[in-house]
């Protein structure tokens, strides 16, 4: 017998081999053994040619996990209809002791009709919460600046923890305004804005990065480096925070550009720059207004991988600002357009 499929030892809810080389086990519950596979074999340098695993049960959850993670062949000890056809689909070699229609519980019945990996997974993630963003909830949200008519009147949206949203609205719709009342420098006039469930004022200095409209009458003696390290924690040893940066130039594409003025850099550059830096912030809400205004078309490409990466590893929340149709189409993520009123 393949030596996957023998017995889990006593305690053990998931077994993980190469081969007949056993690498990984865990007694955790749920899908939580599966996400610390995951953690596992992000930094596993070993063999992996043959990843076979023996879990205790599986639904189609475990399978998207499973198949994401690249395991080729399972054997599980009660496993549902919704997985093996997921598994059989993805070239996945399956075997079971007991199979039944579906698992009762609440992740089989959401994941049922997605077809989505890359949802699913979002998904799964949300609901172990390994999910760095926050939640926004905006209730009859109204801003007016002083003696003016209202910009924004009972705007109410919500976006999950870990979601994201484009914001879309003509010339002087209140955009800006409203980036600038998501993070607590304009109070809302009525209504009520959460963030994480806080007045955003009250959030821990970190919890927000904003990358603004790139402006270029500004000019400091600031290196492109120096803006980025700004942002790093200081908590971290001296080593640590090197790397931290040094990932985040690299990440956005501008290790190389580092040590130039910030203020010299083409527009672009220094939106790529302002990225970094919220990147190296860690920031679980990050805002970001018109990003590819100055963007040319290899900077936009690596902007969108940038975002994308984002989305399914970290998974901040992210909120943009654009007027540009084909970054909003490239995402396709939910769009709230404003246009004066939101009764
Ligand atoms: N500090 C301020 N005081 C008074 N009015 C302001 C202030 N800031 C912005 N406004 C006005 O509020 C309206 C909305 O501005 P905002 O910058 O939020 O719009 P926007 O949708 O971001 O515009 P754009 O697409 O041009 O960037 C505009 O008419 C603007 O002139």
């Amino acid at each position: 017998m393949e030596l996957y499929k023998k017995p889990l030892p006593e305690g053990t809810t998931l077994c993980v081999y190469n081969r007949d080389r056993l690498i990984f086990s865990d007694s955790g519950r749920w899908l939580t053994p599966l996400f610390a596979l995951e953690r596992f074999l992000a930094t596993y340098s070993g063999e992996r040619d043959c990843l076979c695993a023996h879990d205790t049960a599986a639904g189609k959850a475990a399978a998207v996990l499973m198949s994401r993670m690249g395991i080729k062949r399972c054997h599980i000890n009660l496993v549902s209809d919704l997985a093996v056809a997921f598994y059989e689909e993805h070239g996945i070699v399956v075997s079971w002791e007991k199979r039944i229609e579906r698992l009762a519980c609440k992740t089989e019945e959401l994941l049922a009709d997605m077809t989505s990996e890359e949802e699913m997974y979002r998904l799964l993630r949300r609901r172990a919460k390994l999910v760095r963003g926050v939640s926004i909830e905006a209730k009859k949200v109204s801003f007016a600046y002083a003696d003016q008519k209202p910009i924004l009147e009972n705007l109410s949206f919500s976006v999950e923890e870990g979601g994201r949203l484009i914001i879309q609205g003509d010339n002087g719709m209140g955009k800006t305004t409203l980036l600038n009342v998501l993070m607590g420098k304009l109070k809302p006039t009525g209504g009520v804005v959460l963030i994480d469930g806080k007045e955003p004022s009250t959030l821990a200095k970190r919890t927000i990065g904003y990358i603004k409209q790139q402006q270029t009458q500004e000019q400091y003696p600031v290196s492109a480096r120096e803006v980025v390290s700004m942002a790093v924690d200081p908590n971290l040893d001296t080593k640590q925070q090197k790397w931290e940066i040094d990932t985040a130039l690299r990440r956005t594409g501008v290790f190389e550009m580092a040590d130039r003025n910030f203020f010299t850099l083409s527009g672009g550059e220094r939106q790529k720059v302002s990225l970094s830096r919220t990147l190296c912030q860690k920031a679980r809400l990050l805002l970001l207004d018109e990003p590819t205004s100055f963007l040319d078309a290899k900077s936009r490409t690596t902007l969108v991988e940038v975002l994308h990466s984002l989305t399914v590893d970290e998974m901040p929340t992210i909120v943009i600002v654009t007027h540009d149709k084909e970054l909003e189409a490239d995402l396709a993520w939910p769009v709230l357009r404003l246009e004066g009123r939101h009764a």
